[in-house]
């Protein structure tokens, strides 16, 4: 596939189409924020292991203040790239490509972990499905939040970033756990102070990656407002990875569809939702519990109603998706023409890469 360059838990309450208000959201017109100057821009990453590629030429961008959601089925790659971004990657997993935020004036694809750690937590931040592996278990709540601040902020007092701890516990209502330690807090409580760890310094991305897929549905919810009042107060933006289809109708702004290590399909949350057309994202929404497209509405489902179909067959193993289309072994449309890398098709935002796109007569 070539693009060009730029190119289940319960659900949330799911807001109407028309709900995430923005112009930039209409369908067809790519949003007015991406084509500012982009927080994050990715370029040809790929991710492989030894001589495996894990993740393929996945171009990428994120907008000032922008929300995006990155879905796919697991094992599509969404946690290597996001791993990627972050440098965090495993000893044997190696990045090509390039990786740039803005403000900073180096490639992050090649840098080292000095100049990393000095970024991650400062400009850009991360919260994990496991709020454990974030935390110290050794540390008061309020300590581990000021030393975030102290990490950064050097010239801060310890007295002046503790009680700014303090007043940020107190913003997410964790005011009375300031002097517990993580293992004395709920799930969800330790999700929302790692949120706070991760706004503390008002990075300009929020990388969330299935930060509520552990946590009970009504703490879900809570976590989720918090994440999108946060960014929304910061003017930060979001890169927010989930399986989960209805977090991201509920907040994100456009969406970028995996498979196969590959992005297939992106645009505006609502176009893509309600008119697919990539066969892989038509079949993951017919799985989904949203409403498919015919309706025009995307909106929460009663999935204990009715039967969700499945999309066929199941996932490759990683790095032996097939050549030409990464779909085509599944794909109910799938000709000999798919046996050759479908071009993109549309905008560098908002397009698909499919020989045989949903809503196009079959050739
Ligand atoms: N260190 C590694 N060595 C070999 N394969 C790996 C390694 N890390 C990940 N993979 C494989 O790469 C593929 C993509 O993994 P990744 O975790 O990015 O998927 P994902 O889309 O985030 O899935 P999930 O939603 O389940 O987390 C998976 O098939 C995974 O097994």
């Amino acid at each position: 596939m070539t693009r060009p360059a730029d190119a289940a838990s319960p659900a949330p309450p799911v807001p109407s189409a028309d709900a995430a208000p923005s112009a930039a959201d209409a369908p067809g017109t790519p949003p007015a924020a991406a084509a500012a100057q982009d927080v994050l821009t990715v370029r040809g990453l790929t991710v492989s292991v030894r001589d495996l590629q894990l993740v393929s030429d996945v171009d990428l961008s994120v907008g000032p203040g922008e929300r995006v959601g990155l879905i796919g089925e697991s094992g599509s790659g969404k946690s290597l790239t996001a791993l990627s971004l972050l440098g965090l990657l495993p000893e044997d997993v190696t990045a090509t490509g390039s990786v740039r935020l803005a403000g900073i004036d180096h490639d992050l694809i090649g840098a080292g972990e000095r100049r990393l750690s000095r970024i991650r937590g400062n400009h850009l931040a991360m919260v994990f499905q496991e709020p454990m592996t974030a935390l110290n278990p050794t540390m008061r709540i309020a300590d581990q939040v000021a030393e975030t601040m102290l990490i950064h902020h050097t010239r801060s007092g310890r007295r002046t970033a503790r009680s700014a701890a303090i007043d940020l516990l107190d913003r997410v209502e964790l005011t009375g756990v300031a002097r517990a330690y993580p293992h004395q807090l709920s799930g969800g409580q330790r999700q929302r102070v790692v949120l706070t760890i991760a706004l503390a310094n008002d990075p300009t991305l929020l990388i969330c990656d299935e930060p509520t897929t552990a946590l009970d549905v009504t703490v879900q919810a809570m976590v989720l407002d918090l994440i999108l009042r946060g960014v929304t107060a910061r003017d930060a933006a979001l890169l927010f990875i989930t399986h989960d289809l209805a977090v991201v109708a509920t907040i994100c702004q456009r969406v970028l569809v995996m498979y196969g290590g590959r992005v297939v399909e992106s645009g505006p949350v609502h176009q893509v939702f309600t008119a697919p057309r990539h066969r892989y994202t038509e079949g993951l929404l017919a799985a989904s519990d949203l409403e498919s497209a015919d309706s025009g509405e995307v909106t929460s489902a009663e999935p204990a109603r009715r039967r969700l179909p499945t999309i066929q067959g199941t996932v490759p193993a990683a790095g032996h998706f097939p050549d030409g289309c990464v779909f085509r072994t599944r794909c109910p449309q799938a000709t000999d023409l798919c046996t050759t890398p479908p071009p993109w098709t549309g905008t560098p935002t908002t397009g698909y890469a499919c020989h045989h796109p949903a809503g196009a007569p079959h050739a």
